[in-house]
């Protein structure tokens, strides 16, 4: 065989290795799932828009997650290179990868929880909301998926604008008859990882002894840090207080991260497992305010939100950031709505 062939043939059994399953694949696939299930008592995991920025790291951590049994990878780009990557960690997770559209109902059949990140990505000087004709579609689509195959799933909003997705998803999951408001989540985790480490920087503390609550939703003024709720219990002086509701408000413009993804995923599965005292911060439905959606703490459990917990004394300063907050997101909550009623 000439060297050319060699290296041709080669490629041609890597590429065959990185193809996605055929259908009698699949259903080697689903024993393979029940067993990887049976076996280790874990999850099942869809992480949609898994090539991307984000994807890949969260990818790479929930193979790593040991209550991840069966770990699905969908993008419409570099899914099988991506799969072939994760699916060589020593790890249990069953990892299997789904390239484009016509794959997305076996991405996610059987999932337990559907993490969706598939997106068009903001440039410098866009909003987030400046994503909204591109994303809201692609979360519809997803959602519409979600709705067929796998209803009982959690489900993670991480797709922006976060304000508007998680309500066209709900909107989505209505028509199909399948809304379970527990189930669904938008994802504010990150708010609150940044808030821990701004405000532990600034009175000189580890950021894992610290606990800013941060409520509202995920854009801008409506990312309402509660600094007077801080534990432990601190004072900041106006100046420390404008700055770090700045920054906390404005860190996606510093850098946009997949380990709030993570610890919130994760969160969810400890959930679903049944550990108890599972609190977090997430966008959910909500009655804390008189809008439809607020982000604040919540108990998860084994069917999702167990409890939405209330916002707690707000002082001066907060309540008038509350009012600029609910001001936005009634806006960006009605935007997702009308895509969908349209
Ligand atoms: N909520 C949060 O805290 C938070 C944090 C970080 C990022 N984000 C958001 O998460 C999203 C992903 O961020 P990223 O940095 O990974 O972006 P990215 O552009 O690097 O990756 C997005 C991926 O989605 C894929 N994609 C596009 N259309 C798709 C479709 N129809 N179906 C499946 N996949 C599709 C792309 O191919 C790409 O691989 C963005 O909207 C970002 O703003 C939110
Ligand atoms: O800000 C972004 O564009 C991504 C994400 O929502 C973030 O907060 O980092």
């Amino acid at each position: 065989m000439q060297p050319s062939s060699i290296v041709n043939d080669r490629i041609a059994r890597i590429a065959a290795h990185l193809q996605p399953p055929n259908d009698s694949q699949m259903g080697d696939l689903r024993r393979e799932n029940c067993r990887a299930k049976g076996a280790s008592g874990g999850f099942k995991v869809a992480v949609l828009g898994a090539a991307g920025g984000i994807g890949q790291p969260l990818a790479m951590l929930m193979k790593m997650n040991p209550l991840v049994s069966v770990l699905h990878l969908y993008d419409v780009v570099n899914a099988p290179g991506v799969t072939a990557d994760i699916s060589h960690m020593d790890t249990s997770a069953v990892v299997r990868g789904f390239l484009g559209q016509q794959q997305l109902e076996d991405a996610l059949t059987g999932m337990d929880l559907v993490i969706i990140l598939a997106s068009v990505l903001r440039k410098p000087g866009m909003t987030r909301d400046d994503l909204f004709n591109i994303n809201a579609g692609i979360v519809k689509t997803l959602c519409e998926g979600i709705a067929k195959c796998c209803p009982k799933a959690i489900v993670n909003v991480i797709s922006n604008p976060v304000n508007s997705t998680v309500p066209i998803a709900a909107e989505v999951f209505k028509k199909a008859g399948t809304y379970d408001p527990k189930r669904l989540l938008g994802v504010t985790m990150l708010d609150v990882v940044r808030a821990n480490t701004f405000v532990a920087e600034v009175l000189g503390l580890d950021p894992r002894e610290v606990d800013v609550p941060v409520v509202g939703a995920h854009a801008g003024v409506t990312i309402l840090p509660l600094l007077s709720q801080v534990k432990p219990s601190s004072s900041f002086t106006p100046k420390e207080i404008d700055y770090l509701t700045d920054r906390i408000q404005n860190g996606g413009k510093e850098v946009v991260e997949a380990y709030a993804a993570v610890k919130f995923a994760d969160a969810c599965l400890r959930g679903l497992r049944g550990d108890a005292g599972i609190v977090q911060s997430a966008y959910v439905a909500s009655e804390v305010t008189e809008l439809p959606f607020f982000a604040s703490k919540v108990r998860l459990g084994r069917t999702g939100v167990d409890e939405i917990h209330p916002l707690g004394p707000l002082n001066e300063y907060e309540r008038a950031g509350l009012e600029k907050a609910k001001k936005e997101l009634a806006g960006s909550i009605q935007k997702g709505v009308s895509f969908i009623r349209k």
